[in-house]
């Protein structure tokens, strides 16, 4: 597979505060990256320094061989949207389209982004969500191979997010390659690739959810019970134990497994729900261990 970032060694400091120490990773092609962490964690930073927007203060980023013009090949959407007065949608598109050599069709940047409708429309008098979606147009204008989308569905109602989810795997299908950071992991869970998490300076994971899982634990068992807390509380394959009242709750690498060890006491168990495990609740157990993970 052709590679098309590479980042080795890199470090970033604010002032004396590290945020970035010693990251190392690889892209290929026609790959949906989620980068996440927490607020504050440094996605932000490290998109900047691999859009050349910010210097790092050690390591190397190469992004398309840094060939000539591969900035052309980059689209980026930033967290902020941009909104300039007195312009409308249309004669944004076609100045943006105009500063590259082999734009995407306007009709297909409408498409794309689903702003029909909205082309007449001034910049300044669009809705947050109508703006995230005028930002995606601009960062697809130039036709890019390479797409950094951070926050991209800060903001969209729920039609809108799902269309957009989309129109990002279609464009992945087309071999194009997405970086994206969001908050919304459930989103981000069915279309991902590959999950990064950026903790403790580092990145900390990197694999695909079901690698995740493995690590995590891969299904989450709910019941309500009258059980002693403390026949579950020692197997080794439950994680993160929880019991409110009478509601217990753990993560598990092996559901077959206690399901089996539950079936004696099934008369005494209610309301048993055994679902896999989400990216939202797999992020939370592996901050909780932050502190362990390299
Ligand atoms: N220009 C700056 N000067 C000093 N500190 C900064 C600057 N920009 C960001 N920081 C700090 O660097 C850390 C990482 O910020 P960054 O915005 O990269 O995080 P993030 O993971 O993108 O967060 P969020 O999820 O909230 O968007 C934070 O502690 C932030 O306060």
């Amino acid at each position: 597979m052709t590679s098309i970032v590479t980042v080795e060694h890199l470090n970033k400091n604010y002032g004396k505060k590290e945020i970035l120490h010693n990251i190392n990773f690889t892209v290929n092609k026609s790959q949906i990256i989620a980068l996440i962490g927490e607020n504050g964690a440094g996605k932000t930073t490290l998109i900047n320094i691999l859009l050349d927007l910010i210097s790092s203060n050690s390591g190397t980023v190469n992004i398309l061989d840094n060939e000539k013009n591969f900035k052309e090949r980059i689209g980026v959407m930033m967290q902020q949207n941009i909104s300039i007065t007195r312009i409308t949608v249309k004669e944004i598109l076609k100045l943006t389209q105009s500063y590259y050599q082999s734009p995407l069709a306007y009709e297909k940047i409408i498409e794309l982004s689903d702003l029909y409708d909205l082309e007449d429309s001034k910049m300044d008098k669009l809705s947050g969500g109508q703006k995230r979606r005028l930002s995606f147009a601009l960062a697809i204008a130039g036709n890019p191979d390479l797409l950094f989308l951070d926050e991209p569905t800060a903001g969209m109602d729920s039609q809108s997010r799902t269309k957009f989810w989309q129109t990002i795997t279609d464009l992945k299908e087309q071999h194009k390659t997405v970086f994206v950071t969001s908050h919304y992991l459930e989103e981000l869970e069915t279309i991902a690739d590959r999950i990064m998490i950026l903790q403790n300076k580092s990145i900390s994971f990197d694999g695909s959810i079901a690698q995740l899982r493995v690590l995590e634990g891969e299904s989450m068992i709910e019941f309500d019970s009258k059980l002693l807390p403390n026949l579950f509380k020692d197997m080794p394959e439950i994680i993160d134990f929880k019991k409110v009242g009478d509601h217990y709750k753990f993560t598990t690498k092996n559901a077959e497994l206690i399901i089996g060890q539950l079936t004696p006491y099934l008369n005494a168990i209610n309301n048993l729900k055994v679902q896999q495990n989400s990216l939202d609740s797999l992020f939370v157990n592996f901050n909780k261990e932050g502190a362990t993970h390299e």
